[in-house]
C-alpha cells in the first residue's frame, strides 16, 4: 500500500520555454516538435523514466502561437476547440500520450465574434480537452518611460476558476498577471489544490523584480508547487519576455529556473511534500477567519 501510494504521488512535469515568432503555423509545429523531443528523452519509454511516475505533464508558455501584443490578438485568435491550434494539439497529445497544459492562445469566443480572451486549454492523452481557463486579471499597467501594456484594449477577462486533477496533482490554473492576485491562489488552496500553474510572459521591467518573488510568495502562501512557463527571451521582438520558466517547491525553494534562452526543463514532483509542509507548518488551520471577516478596514 505504501509503495502504491508513493508511486501515485509523483508526476513528471516538463516546462517548454519556447521561442515564439510571427508565424502561427511555425510556432505550433515548433512546439509540437519540441514536445516530441521531450517525450523521447523523458517520457515513459525513455531511460530516464523513474518508475515512480504514472504520467508526463508538459506545459507551454503564455501566448505560444502568437506574438504577445494587443495588436496581434485579433489576427491570431481562434475558436476553441475547433481552431487550427487546438486541432494540432489534439493530434499531438494522442501521438505522444501526454497531458498538456497548452500555455495560452488568443481565443475568439465564437466564429465572427469580436470578443477575445487569453485562454489556456488542458489536454488529456486521448486528445480531449479536460480544462479551459480564460485569464481573469488583464495585464493593464503603465510605468512611464518603461512599459505600457493594456490587454483590455482588445481582450475581455474570464470569470471562472479552473482546477484539474492529474494523478495526485490538483492543479489550479492562472495566466501571468493572475499570479499577482493572492486571492486566486488562496481559493485554489482552499479547494484542495497542491499545484498552481501560471503560463506567463513577464517583461524586462517587471520580470527581474517580481517574477520569482511572486512565485515563491504563492508557493509559500499555499504550501503548493508553483510552475511558470514563459516564452524564450527574444531581444528583437516588440515585447521582450523575461524567460526564467521555473518550478518552486511547497517550501518556497526554487527547484529549477530555465534562464532566458529556448530550452526545456523536467522535474519529478512528489506531492507527499505538500502534505509534510502543511503538517509541519499548519498555517491553513491557523488562519484567523473570525478576525479577517469582522475586521473593519479604516483606510
Ligand atoms: N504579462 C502579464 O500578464 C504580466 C506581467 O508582465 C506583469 O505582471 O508584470
Amino acid at each position: 500500500m505504501l509503495g502504491y501510494s508513493s508511486v501515485m504521488r509523483h508526476l513528471r512535469v516538463a516546462l517548454l520555454q519556447l521561442k515564439v515568432g510571427k508565424s502561427k503555423q511555425e510556432n505550433v509545429s515548433r512546439a509540437i516538435d519540441k514536445l516530441r523531443g521531450i517525450v523521447s528523452d523523458h517520457g515513459p519509454k525513455s531511460p530516464s523514466w523513474t518508475g515512480k511516475n504514472k504520467n508526463l505533464l508538459c506545459i507551454l508558455p503564455e501566448c505560444f502561437n502568437s506574438p504577445y501584443g494587443v495588436k496581434y490578438f485579433n489576427e491570431y485568435a481562434e475558436t476553441i476547440p475547433d481552431g487550427f491550434t487546438c486541432n494540432e494539439l489534439s493530434k499531438a497529445v494522442k501521438e505522444l500520450g501526454i497531458y498538456l497544459i497548452a500555455g495560452s492562445i488568443p481565443e475568439r469566443e465564437t466564429a465572427g465574434s469580436s470578443t477575445l480572451y487569453n485562454t489556456c486549454t488542458v489536454w488529456a492523452p486521448d486528445g480531449t480537452i479536460i480544462g479551459k481557463y480564460r485569464k481573469m486579471h488583464l495585464f493593464d499597467i503603465d510605468i512611464p518611460g518603461q512599459i505600457r501594456f493594456q490587454e483590455s484594449e482588445t481582450l475581455s477577462p474570464g470569470n471562472a476558476l479552473t482546477a484539474i486533477q492529474i494523478d495526485e496533482a490538483k492543479i489550479g490554473l492562472g495566466i501571468c498577471y493572475d499570479m499577482r492576485f493572492e486571492e486566486l491562489a488562496r481559493i485554489y488552496r482552499n479547494d484542495g489544490c497542491n499545484f498552481l500553474v501560471y503560463p506567463g510572459a513577464f517583461n524586462m521591467t517587471t520580470g527581474p523584480l517580481h517574477w520569482t518573488l511572486l512565485q515563491q510568495g504563492r508557493a509559500t502562501d499555499t504550501q503548493s508547487y508553483v510552475a511558470t512557463v514563459s516564452p524564450a527571451r527574444d531581444e528583437s521582438s516588440e515585447y521582450v519576455a523575461y524567460g526564467h520558466s521555473s518550478i518552486i517547491d511547497p517550501w518556497g525553494a526554487i527547484m529549477v529556473d530555465a534562464d532566458a534562452e529556448e530550452t526545456y526543463v523536467v522535474k519529478d514532483l512528489d506531492f507527499g511534500v505538500c502534505e509534510k509542509v502543511r503538517a509541519q507548518i499548519p498555517i491553513s488551520k491557523q488562519r484567523r477567519e473570525d478576525i479577517y471577516k469582522t475586521l473593519k478596514v479604516t483606510f
